[in-house]
């Protein structure tokens, strides 16, 4: 990581953003128990390494869902990038192009999906919250397919955002002048609002968000664009058997970073029982908690077709703009090279479950 660890990274961007700012990134939901959880529980699995095979000519490229990757590595999508550094997601989007990596742009991005989809020269996705004004959701994937996204990612673990302590506790707005632009600005004016006691990005998505939709309504998407569809915030064989039995082409296991449902079960524990009931008939994409290249390898050993990673991509942007993302994304793939080679992988389908064992 040139020189500059990830944990280094962290603490500029610390040190950089304003407390709440800090406090809206780093933090989860109740006991903020479930963002420890998932550290805990990639640290539990422990890897099992294979010597004497000839590692001389790793190669950690894969594709997913026809995205050619240089590593099986996406940025997960997070809300307004602007709130860390001026420029934002087109930042994030030029270090995501020049590295190899996807970009999952969140709904609520800061710069418009055309912007980052000028500065990008590598694969983009579109990640939706479910709206109540369904119109706003058709505008957003008319402009996704014809910016060239090429894919859909609904989140759905969040019918709400989920009360967060340290956002209530500072009353959290989104500052003035950082908007979710690519929606209807009556949609998200997280800028508003936000009192002691109450975070204004909590009360606009009960306000805005329609947790009323079931399995049902996958169809209504389905009928408004052929891009592939991928659901994030999968935590169980049974849904991921539903979401394989609708024919979603990919899940995110993932539990918000700790966002969403406090206590829920790590990403990484959920894994398994998944990749079982998939069975291969989906891609299946882990976030939560990846912050070294071993960590990449215990989610592929798992049952992973590739990783997100969320916060350390913010903190490359706090530190430095598009090269700190650069960075931080170079040095976990590099990590990533070295465990294969460590581990005998010489191609990333290499990894399976005989690569881990666990504590
Ligand atoms: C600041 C922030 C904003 C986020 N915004 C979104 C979002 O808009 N949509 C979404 O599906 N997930 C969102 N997430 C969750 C991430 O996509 C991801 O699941 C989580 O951050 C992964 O964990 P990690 O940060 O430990 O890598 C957000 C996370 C953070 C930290
Ligand atoms: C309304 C923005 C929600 C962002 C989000 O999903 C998160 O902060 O985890």
């Amino acid at each position: 990581m040139t020189g500059t660890t990830l944990s280094e990274y962290e603490s500029r961007a610390r040190e950089l953003l304003p407390g709440p700012v800090w406090d809206f990134l780093a933090g989860g939901s109740g006991t903020e128990s479930a963002v420890s959880a998932g550290r805990a529980a990639l640290d539990r699995v422990r890897l099992r390494p294979r010597v004497l095979v000839d590692v001389s000519a790793c190669d950690t490229r894969c594709s997913l869902l026809g995205a050619p990757l240089a590593a099986p590595v996406g940025i997960a999508p997070m809300a307004y990038h602007r709130l860390v550094h001026p420029e934002g997601e087109v930042a994030t989007a030029r270090a995501a192009g020049d590295t190899g990596a996807l970009f999952t742009v969140s709904m609520f991005a800061s710069r418009t999906l055309e912007d980052i989809a000028a500065a990008a020269t590598g694969p983009l996705w579109l990640q939706l919250y479910w709206l109540r004004r369904r119109e706003q959701l058709t505008g957003l994937i008319r402009r996704a397919e014809d910016a060239g996204y090429r894919a859909l990612v609904l989140t759905v673990d969040a019918p709400r955002v989920a009360h967060r302590p340290r956002d209530a506790r500072n009353g959290f707005a989104v500052p003035a002048g950082i908007r979710a632009v690519n929606v209807d600005a009556s949609v998200m004016s997280a800028s508003h609002g936000g009192t002691a006691g109450e975070s204004a990005v909590a009360r606009h998505s009960r306000e805005q968000f329609d947790p009323s939709i079931t399995w049902a309504d996958l169809a209504w998407i389905r009928e408004r664009t052929a891009l592939p569809l991928v659901l994030k915030g999968i935590l169980t064989g049974e849904d991921a058997l539903l979401a394989v039995e609708h024919g979603v082409d990919g899940i995110v296991v993932s539990n918000h970073g700790g966002r969403q449902l406090d206590c829920a079960i790590p990403a990484a524990d959920a894994l398994p029982e998944i990749a079982e009931a998939v069975a291969d008939r989906c891609r299946i994409i882990l976030d939560g908690s990846i912050r070294h290249g071993t960590d990449i390898a215990k989610a592929l050993c798992l049952g992973a077709h590739a990783v997100f990673v969320g916060r350390p991509a913010l903190w490359g942007l706090a530190h430095s703009g598009s090269e700190g993302v650069s960075a931080v994304l170079r040095g976990l793939s590099n990590e990533f090279d070295e465990a294969m080679a460590l581990m005998g992988a010489v191609r990333v389908e290499d990894f399976d479950r005989s690569g881990i064992v666990h504590h």
